[in-house]
């Protein structure tokens, strides 16, 4: 099955143990497997060429489906009522709009056969590749059968050509995920993806894995667990012959370390695992109940936005395993998680704290948790941060207690910066001065160790493709310089001079709320997110910002992680971030999967000392450039946005006056006496007493103002066909011009980054 010959090929083969029977001829699509082998440090040309020969072997499986895929129009016309219903109709976060929109695409997909997501590639590297046996069609619907939902999904999606999804076949990826990855158009493995999934799903490797923002970390370990768990399933019923047999032989804690993959096949299962195995006739029988079903994976992340999407993208590529997944996270009603959880999903994800909580109560399902197959600690940096998540800590102590479930368990961490590393504080450094041994900067791989010894995982495959610039690919980074009061200014130029999706970062809950006030006042509609909001208002205000081309969401760190919202255009910085690891996240909400996107630091003075910390520690030799800003349409918005300061401070007196207003009214109504003489306290009476006429000012004021900003508002501020000229940085290079059909922002930059190359050069020459 080897594809090339070892002689011709340059790297190195070894071989992979496997316990039990090797020469199979029992029909189960493995006839004729006789070993497997792993290839490591193989060459671009034979990638190249493995992938011509699985070409081959596909189009011939192809060529036999044709027939089939004749009868697709027609299948579709009967099934165009019906939809499949496949998901957990409890959760009301699991929507049938996804399967929905999927319908819609995969229509699409034949006209547009590559999206623009599939550009991400794999790169040469690092690869292991297994002789793995492709999975019979026989076997799909076994799967689907014994689920009893997903035979109409089958139907729709014969037309997919699974051509493109060599990659994915080559790194050991079942067809029963194949299918859902063709689906999304994941026509290939992205890096980080090509170089952790064989480890996992052939070696059984733990994996630590660092890789830029928006890389598909998601998948790099949700694909290995879901590979798990449908193998875990079938060999539920051997397992249980096996533990008999097994519990006999194997004394795990004496025996040497092997290789993950044997340790993990040969332990015993422990008893109460095995009992929550579903019988052969469970498993096809739709009236079974699903309390039998046991906790395979547990996927922490640190907010619970993250918990949800986490789920929904685990929901999306498990469409045709069958396999249930659910999210726990606080905020949501508990009685409604137990609900939840009392269907059993053999995937968990969760935020730590509500995790514990639930513990704590007892909860029947998640108490299954010392038997877990797959751990997974998303953004894992973050969660280990002294102060943060205690939960963890405890948590991580009750799944360790055993050394024989920990020794099964197969662990995956993951984080855009696992491996950034900070550099020694000032007063670290003075006082090394003189010092025989002297305090050092911790290397990356020091780092990753200590994570490793923290968390009690063992001989992981380390992945580390992070850039040095720590950033990703196509994230262009600049800056725009001003004092504290201009920050609303210029934040407010950029949104008008170039629309577009657009997150604002602060560095508090009360920053967040100002500018909420502030641009909802310039009629910019933003959606505030931050930690003191509510669940459902924190949800409905991103799922607003996501369905308009030009949202403006200003938030805190709580959205720094992991939310991955398409077509986010601009990242803009309203301060420099207190940490360098939340610059990068920050920044990572655009520029996701292969596309562009733009992140903007607004400094003013005091924060200098930061910004030189942060560039020190993502090793920039260079400033972050300066973003062109057109200053003569700065008085225009200048006079918009101190109006609307205005406006928003009268506005707050009268609220605070109609509050006390109210509270008089609320006590004399409660102090029958009071009433009795105050029967006819009206509102006008109160502006007429004492101070009244102050506030009756104060009013009239107010609503003077805010018809002032309206009219203000309705003039376009940037006239058509304008142009302009900005100084470059240094303030002696020539001015300029922005032409006003050059709009996009990303564009706009890339333009001036190039100018200012060139005006460096020829300022270099005439000095000379
Ligand atoms: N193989 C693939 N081909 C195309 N798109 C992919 C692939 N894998 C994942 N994606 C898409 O790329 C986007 C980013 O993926 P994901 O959210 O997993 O990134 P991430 O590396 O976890 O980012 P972050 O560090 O910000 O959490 C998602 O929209 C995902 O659906």
């Amino acid at each position: 099955m080897k594809v090339k010959s070892k002689s011709t090929i340059k790297g190195s083969w070894s071989k992979v143990k496997i316990a039990g029977n090797l020469i199979t001829n029992d029909g189960g699509g493995f006839e004729g497997l006789v070993g497997l082998e792993v290839l490591e440090n193989y060459d671009n040309d034979f990638i190249l060429k493995a992938k011509k020969s699985n070409k081959r072997n596909i189009e011939d499986d192809e060529d036999s489906d044709k027939e089939e895929n004749n009868d697709l129009v027609s299948k579709k016309k009967r099934k165009q009522n019906k939809k499949p219903k496949l998901d957990d109709d409890d959760s009301d976060l699991d929507s049938d709009k996804e399967e929905n929109d999927d319908l819609v695409s995969k229509k699409k997909s034949k006209k547009n056969k590559k999206s623009k997501l599939s550009k991400i590639s794999a790169k040469p590297g690092r690869y292991v590749l297994v002789n793995y046996p492709r999975e019979d069609e026989s076997e799909f619907a076994q799967e689907d059968d014994a689920e009893g939902q997903l035979g109409e999904a089958e139907e729709e999606i014969d037309d997919i050509k699974t051509t493109d999804l060599i990659q994915w076949k080559t790194i050991g990826v079942p067809d029963s995920i194949l299918k859902a990855l063709a689906e999304k158009k994941f026509t290939e493995p992205t890096q980080i993806q090509s170089l952790t999934i064989p480890a996992a799903i052939m070696g059984r490797k733990d994996i630590v894995g660092a890789a830029e923002t928006g890389s598909g970390k998601t998948l790099a370990f949700g694909i290995p667990i879901l590979n798990g768990i449908l193998e875990l399933k079938k060999s539920g019923a051997c397992m249980r012959e096996r533990t008999v047999k097994l519990k006999s032989n194997v004394n795990v804690t004496s025996k040497p370390m092997q290789s993950k993959r044997n340790e993990r096949d040969n332990l015993t299962p422990p008893p109460e695992e095995v009992n929550n195995f579903p019988s052969d006739d469970e498993s096809n029988d739709e009236n079974a109940t699903n309390d039998t079903r046991p906790l395979y994976a547990l996927v922490l992340t640190p907010t619970r936005e993250l918990a949800v999407q986490v789920k929904d993208h685990l929901v999306a590529i498990a469409k045709y395993t069958g396999i249930k997944v659910a999210a726990v996270f606080g905020g949501m009603a508990q009685v409604k998680q137990e609900r939840i959880l009392s269907k059993c999903p053999e995937i968990v994800v969760a935020t730590p704290g509500r995790l514990w909580e639930l513990l704590s109560l007892g909860n029947e399902h998640l108490n299954k948790i010392e038997n877990l197959s797959f751990l997974v600690i998303d953004e894992t940096d973050r969660m280990i941060e002294k102060g943060h998540f205690e939960e963890l800590t405890l948590l991580l102590n009750r799944l360790n207690a055993d050394p024989l479930k920990k020794a099964r368990r197969q662990n995956f961490i993951f984080s855009a910066t696992l491996t950034l590393v900070h550099e020694l504080p000032g007063y670290v450094k003075s006082k090394n001065v003189g010092k025989k041994i002297k305090a050092q900067k911790q290397s990356s791989e020091q780092k990753v160790q200590m994570l490793i010894e923290h968390l009690g995982i063992s001989q992981p495959k380390i992945v580390d493709v992070t850039k040095k610039t720590g950033t990703a690919d196509k994230l262009t980074e600049c800056r725009i310089i001003c004092d504290l009061a201009q920050k609303d200014l210029y934040l407010y130029y950029f949104l008008q001079r170039h629309p577009g999706r657009t997150i604002v970062f602060c560095n508090s809950i009360d920053c967040v709320k100002r500018l909420g006030q502030l641009f909802s006042l310039l009629n910019c509609q933003p959606r505030p997110l931050h930690a003191q909001m509510n669940q459902r208002q924190r949800l409905k205000n991103l799922e607003r910002f996501t369905a308009s081309p030009t949202g403006l969401l200003i938030a805190t760190d709580v959205a720094a992680r992991g939310l991955d919202i398409p077509n986010v255009q601009h990242v803009i910085h309203y301060q420099v971030p207190r940490t360098t690891e939340n610059y990068v996240h920050r920044s990572g909400r655009t520029a996701r999967a292969n596309n562009e996107g733009i992140t903007i630091l607004i400094m003013e003075p005091s924060e200098v000392r930061n910004y030189v910390k942060l560039c020190r520690t993502l090793e920039r030799s260079e400033d972050l450039p300066l973003f062109p800003v057109s200053e003569q349409h700065l008085k225009a918005v200048k006079a918009r946005v101190e109006l609307a300061r205005e406006v928003d401070i009268l506005d707050l007196k009268t609220r605070r006056t109609q509050s006390e207003i109210g509270w008089l009214k609320k006590s004399a109504k409660e102090m029958d006496i009071i009433v009795d003489d105050m029967s006819d306290f009206s509102e006008n009476e109160l502006y007429d007493s004492d101070d009244g006429g102050e506030r009756y000012k104060t009013k009239r004021v107010l609503k003077q103002k805010r018809d002032n900003l309206n009219k203000l508002l309705a003039k376009p501020l940037f006239t058509k066909g304008f142009s302009y000229k900005y100084p470059l940085s240094g303030g002696n290079l020539p001015l300029v011009d922005i032409e006003d059909s050059k709009r996009n922002a990303v564009n706009v930059m890339k333009e001036a980054i190039e100018d200012y190359k060139q005006a460096k050069k020829k300022n270099k020459k005439s000095k000379f």
